[in-house]
């Protein structure tokens, strides 16, 4: 049997709704085999992010080397990277193991108002990981300091989208949960061509880690050799069930429901 790999390299989230372990959890549910780089330890619950511990250069070091000598992923992710330096690193290790399917989720903010990525890095983030990377999923907020220009309409999505295309990536998809438009639109641009995926919006207050699983839900059916177009319909399939049955724990904002796209489908 052929084992589908998939690798997260991203931060921990000790309340479990977003980072390595919402990435985990959903590598899981889709199929593939989990795999994780920790970049840094977040005291993090459903109030808030109450803490960040980032790991030093040369732990991230020899994770990735420990991953890239013995377990090469089909594809991977990553989320909080937290600084210029820990960027650089990780897009030289993609280069020299040669890693395909490098799907960027550009993590800046989390939705309490933490910053999780230096003011510094973001540029760290344009010259070298979008260049390895295949697929970048920015959220409003995110595409608008990446393409450095303000998002208030679909017309300035696009515009932003080209923009963030001209660093290097292959794919770019500018979310829509931050919109305010009745439905949940997701700007998806590659090879000049535009297409919206669009979704119900929920009204709800359980969306934390709504952008890591929808990029590991991407990443984990690349390792499973769909194909990019696939494999978006598939997240937003994932993560619109992961928003719908979710599960009210927590006093704040609570996680997105992981198991719910099994019931419905598998
Ligand atoms: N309230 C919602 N109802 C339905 N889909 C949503 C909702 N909020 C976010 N999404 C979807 O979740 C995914 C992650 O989007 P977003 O919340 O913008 O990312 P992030 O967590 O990075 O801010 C996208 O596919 C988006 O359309
Ligand atoms: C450790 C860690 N990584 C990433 C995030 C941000 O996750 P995201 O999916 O954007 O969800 P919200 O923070 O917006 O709920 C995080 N909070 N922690």
């Amino acid at each position: 049997m052929s084992v589908a790999k998939a690798l997260t390299i991203a931060g921990s989230d000790s309340g479990g709704g977003a980072g390595i372990q919402a990435d985990l959890k959903t590598f899981q549910e889709l199929g593939a085999y989990g795999m994780s780089v920790i970049t840094a330890i977040t005291a993090q619950n459903t109030t808030g992010v109450h803490g960040v511990y980032p790991v030093q250069k040369q732990g991230i070091k020899d994770q990735l080397d420990a991953i890239g000598k013995d377990l090469p992923p089909q594809a991977l992710k990553t989320g909080m990277l937290g600084s210029a330096e820990v960027i650089e690193t990780i897009a030289e290790k993609i280069a020299h193991y040669q890693w395909p399917h490098v799907v960027v989720d550009p993590v800046m903010v989390a939705k309490g108002g933490a910053k999780l990525l230096q003011a510094d890095a973001v540029q760290a983030i344009m010259d070298h990981l979008l260049p390895v990377a295949t697929v970048v999923t920015p959220n409003i907020p995110e595409a608008e300091v990446l393409a450095n220009m303000s998002i208030t309409s679909l017309e300035d999505r696009k515009r932003a989208a080209e923009q963030i295309a001209s660093y290097g990536v292959e794919v770019v998809i500018i979310k829509g949960g931050h919109d305010d438009s009745a439905t949940a639109i997701d700007l998806i641009y590659t090879n000049g061509q535009f297409e919206q995926l669009e979704g119900k919006r929920y009204s709800t207050n359980n969306t934390h880690g709504t952008g890591c699983t929808f990029s590991a839900a991407i990443t984990a059916q690349l390792a499973k050799g769909s194909s990019i177009t696939e494999a978006v319909k598939v997240a937003k399939q994932f993560i619109e069930l992961a928003i719908k049955e979710d599960l009210h724990i927590g006093s704040g904002h609570g996680p997105t429901n992981h198991w719910a796209y099994r019931k419905a489908y598998v």
